[in-house]
């Protein structure tokens, strides 16, 4: 007798739709990132239910070692000269690494140690991005297109914002060339 051969979720690379999964979904609006861009006024005068990124992400268990699976469908857009950035994190429990893998669109991986040395990837459809423990992340869509990227990650990592409350190192706004990083 052959044993029921259990259909898993599917993600289509090129788009980052998942099918087949028991998803979790959370949008982030202009109105939720105060303090992230540095034009408040540019900030202010945007529609606050504007939406910058949402997450679609698997659902998982809280138990160590189990790992949450993630596509951040970044869209494309400024707040006056800066691109549309996710608020990035450090991640609670230290010493919790991720992957991020780029699928579409084209973009930077904004990472940060706790000293505050900044340095940044190209995400770009196949790229493969290894964030150390210890590292802040945050994802920029420099491109015209959404810059989706997925990320596995443990869901024992949690997030934390406050330790960025200051903002990161670099900022990443739009130029004569496309786009170029001032420091923060
Ligand atoms: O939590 P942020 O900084 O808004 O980032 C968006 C998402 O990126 C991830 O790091 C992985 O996609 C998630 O943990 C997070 O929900």
């Amino acid at each position: 007798m052959n044993p029921d051969i259990i259909l898993p979720p599917q993600v289509a690379w090129a788009s980052g739709a998942f099918a087949n999964g028991p998803l979790i979904r959370k949008a982030t609006r202009v109105g939720d990132l105060t303090g992230v861009f540095s034009d408040t006024l540019a900030w202010q005068q945007r529609d606050p239910n504007d939406v910058v990124y949402h997450v679609e992400m698997l659902d998982s268990t809280a138990d160590a070692g189990a790992l949450y699976v993630g596509v951040t469908h970044l869209n494309a857009g400024k707040i006056g000269d800066e691109f549309y950035m996710t608020r990035g994190h450090f991640h609670k429990q230290r010493e919790q690494g991720e992957v991020y893998f780029g699928l579409s669109g084209e973009g930077l991986l904004l990472l940060q140690t706790e000293q505050g040395e900044a340095r940044l990837e190209r995400v770009a459809p196949g790229s493969v991005h290894i964030i150390p423990p210890f590292t802040a992340h945050r994802l920029i869509n420099t491109g015209t297109e959404t810059l989706s990227s997925l990320a596995v990650w443990p869901t024992v990592a949690g997030h934390d914002y406050a330790a960025l409350a200051g903002g990161f190192a670099l900022r990443v706004f739009a130029s004569d060339s496309g786009w170029e990083v001032r420091h923060g």
